[in-house]
């Protein structure tokens, strides 16, 4: 079976890797190494793939999606989205402000997280976000105490700890009993009847986020049955909800995996909150990886071959600050080299980076025909890959490029050595 995963946007033509219409090595010898390469096409057929079930053939629009923008927040895929009718989630005043400056608007943005902090809650209530998505009674407590000081109402949902297991990396599970997220399952009337008495927050709905890179849909059935029927423990209350967000985390295919189409995904629970009786409700979708994380690739060079003595390292020029899944999760991304290689034999090699730690690596036990200067693709990388980079080792981080057809586009210049510690100053004598 390939290790390498069916994708929209790139392709092999001429035995060359190309996004769209151009080929990497083009890009590579125009913008360098590493660098992150989108396509919009891509892209936009992702978000089009989401909106084919949230849009009804007559036009009726019964769910939105709201993207999960901490998987990529460069404000050329934000703008992009924006203009295809997108909202937000989002996790910080700094998320809302590329918002606001990609030309999204902010009463189609939720603001989900643990830790809104009074700036930030000022920051959202200014700005009109649709719905603050609320995980505590003291986060509850001080929203109410903000909006009162603003003379506002806030509008708000509680999250749901509904107790599901996602099936997926414990790091990135997020609805089960031990983890810091949401409100435990049997504590969310009595919070809501809590919210209910707040003066300056309005109820309007309720969320669920149970994880990510789910690759089956059973969690979500259950997750979403667990909310259906609080909603109508809530509804006899007199608690009326309007909107239910199920959150996001539909997973994507980094090699073999096999997840649920997205259009088929959201279709199925669209139809089951019908067929529940709950077509009334307006429903939130919050993904972040399904719309973008096929859509792009790093692209790196490699600088050296070293022979080891138990393995063979393939040394390339990008490494963990650049895309750190490897390293945080012991992801798998398929690499591949950009144009095939005849002169070289295959060998298997860990793909690794030129920082100073043994976790820095990319790829394990891959078998490729290169050399040095040769280019690679690590693909599936468009999700948690730029977002998650640092600058660990004084490294710039990478230039970013958005393909469409036959044109490439800068969308964020590589970062230079100097403006890395331009804010920092040394002690006077
Ligand atoms: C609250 C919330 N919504 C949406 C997402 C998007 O998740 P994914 O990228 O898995 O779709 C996340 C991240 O897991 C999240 O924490
Ligand atoms: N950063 C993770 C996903 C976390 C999702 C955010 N709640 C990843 O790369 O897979």
């Amino acid at each position: 079976m390939s290790l390498i995963p069916s994708l929209n946007g790139f392709c092999i033509k001429d035995q060359e890797w190309h996004a769209e219409n151009v080929p990497l090595s083009a890009i590579a010898q125009k913008f360098g190494t590493p660098t992150y390469v989108y396509s919009k096409q891509a892209l936009s057929d992702a978000f089009n793939s989401y909106e084919a079930a949230c849009v009804r053939p007559n036009g009726e629009r019964r769910a939105r999606v709201h993207y999960a923008m901490k998987a990529n927040s460069n404000l050329a895929i934000l703008n992009l989205f924006a203009k295809l009718g997108a909202g937000f989630d989002i996790v910080s005043a700094g998320e809302l402000a590329r918002v606001l400056a990609a030309g999204g608007s902010a009463n189609k943005v939720v603001f989900s997280g643990v830790g809104k902090s009074t700036e930030e809650m000022t920051a959202a209530l200014k700005a009109g976000v649709k719905c603050f998505n609320l995980e505590s009674i003291p986060e509850l407590t001080r929203l109410n105490s903000v909006a009162g000081s603003l003379g506002v109402k806030a509008p708000i949902s509680l999250r749901v700890n509904p107790d599901v297991d996602p099936k997926t990396h414990p790091y990135i599970s997020t609805g089960l009993k031990g983890n810091k997220f949401g409100i435990a399952y049997d504590d969310v009337i009595k919070t809501y009847q809590e919210a209910a008495k707040m003066p300056h927050c309005q109820i309007v709905g309720i969320d669920c986020h149970i994880g990510s890179q789910i690759t089956e849909i059973s969690p979500y059935m259950d997750a979403l049955d667990r909310v259906l029927d609080l909603i109508k423990q809530l509804d006899a209350c007199g608690i009326k909800i309007h909107h239910l967000d199920i959150g996001g985390g539909l997973g994507i295919s980094y090699t073999n995996e096999t997840p649920p189409a997205i259009t088929e995904f959201a279709n199925t629970l669209l139809n089951h909150i019908e067929s529940k009786g709950f077509g009334h409700l307006e429903v939130l979708f919050e993904p972040g990886r399904s719309l973008v994380g096929n859509a792009g690739l790093l692209l790196t060079t490699i600088e050296y071959l070293k022979p080891g003595e138990t393995k063979n390292f393939c040394i390339v020029d990008a490494a963990m600050n650049d895309l750190m899944r490897p390293a945080m999760y012991e992801a798998f991304h398929a690499i591949v080299p950009v144009k095939s290689n005849s002169n070289a034999p295959a060998v298997t090699y860990d793909i690794v980076g030129p920082i100073c730690e043994s976790g820095d690596w990319l790829g394990r036990d891959r078998s490729l025909a290169v050399e040095p200067g040769d280019q690679l693709a690590i693909l599936s990388a468009g999700a948690y890959g730029f977002t998650m980079s640092s600058n660990y080792n004084t490294r710039g981080r990478a230039a970013e490029v958005m393909v469409d057809g036959s044109q490439v586009h800068l969308i964020r210049a590589r970062e230079t050595i100097e403006s890395l510690f331009a804010n920092e100053k040394v002690l006077p004598d």
